[in-house]
């Protein structure tokens, strides 16, 4: 039987890079870890492909796949449902490949409780003014919205000590080569390689 793969949770206020991050982690084509695609209620932007960027269902179809307990975690975020597939996740870390997962913080809370043994990241701004800075820079929000974000950021930030690690992002070059640097030294723990052993020795 294959090691099981390590789970891998980026996550992080709005605004912070999560998306900017795990996209630029992923144009390196030598990592073999899996990204999960998330399903999720919201419309579809423009250039967005089904089942490549999200899995794009309505509010019905998401609330059934809840019900039936199909979803490993799932927030409401803005006014939309966001959550991550269970199957693919299990079946991917029992085949053996890490799994990466982007989520905003109350989903990636919920993964901690089932999946202790993840690896989660917390993205950090360099500072509150930046980050109010890139949400505004996108231009996706009104003030309002802005102002939420921001509130939210402060909360969840305090919330940082329940990851095993931050990361500042200030410029993301050098965010993705410390998450890549964590994912290595994560293999190389000696809890994780003990469990490739003691694997192997129950199937002698
Ligand atoms: N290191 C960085 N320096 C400057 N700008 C950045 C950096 N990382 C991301 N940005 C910019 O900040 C904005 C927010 O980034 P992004 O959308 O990736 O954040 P996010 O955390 O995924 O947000 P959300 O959770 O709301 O989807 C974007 O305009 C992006 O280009
Ligand atoms: N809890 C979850 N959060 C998720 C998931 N997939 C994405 N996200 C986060 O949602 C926001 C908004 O994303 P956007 O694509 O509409 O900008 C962002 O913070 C993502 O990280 C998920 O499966 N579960």
């Amino acid at each position: 039987m294959a090691d099981r793969g390590i789970l891998i949770v980026l996550s992080g206020p709005s605004g912070v890079g999560k998306g900017t991050v795990r996209k630029a982690i992923f144009e390196d084509e030598s990592n073999d870890f899996a990204y999960s695609i998330s399903m999720t209620t919201r419309a579809k932007r423009e250039g967005e492909v089904e089942g490549k960027d999200y899995f794009f269902r309505s509010k019905e179809e998401f609330e059934a796949l809840i019900e039936s307990g199909g979803l490993l975690e799932y927030a409401e975020y803005v006014g939309n449902y966001y959550g991550t597939p269970l199957q693919y996740v299990e079946d991917t870390l029992a085949s053996g490949r890490d799994v990466f997962l982007e989520i905003e913080v109350q989903g990636a809370l919920q993964v901690r409780e089932k999946m202790p043994e993840g690896i989660y990241i917390f993205l950090s701004p360099p500072d509150l003014m930046e980050l109010k800075s890139r949400i505004i820079g996108r231009g996706t929000d009104d003030m309002a919205v802005i102002e939420k974000r921001m509130e939210m950021a402060i909360a969840e930030i305090e919330m940082m000590s329940l990851y095993d690690y931050a990361v500042k992002n200030d410029k993301v070059e050098k965010a993705v080569s410390k998450i890549k640097g964590i994912i290595k030294s994560e293999h190389l723990k000696v809890s994780r390689v003990l469990e490739h052993y003691k694997t192997m020795i129950e199937e002698m």
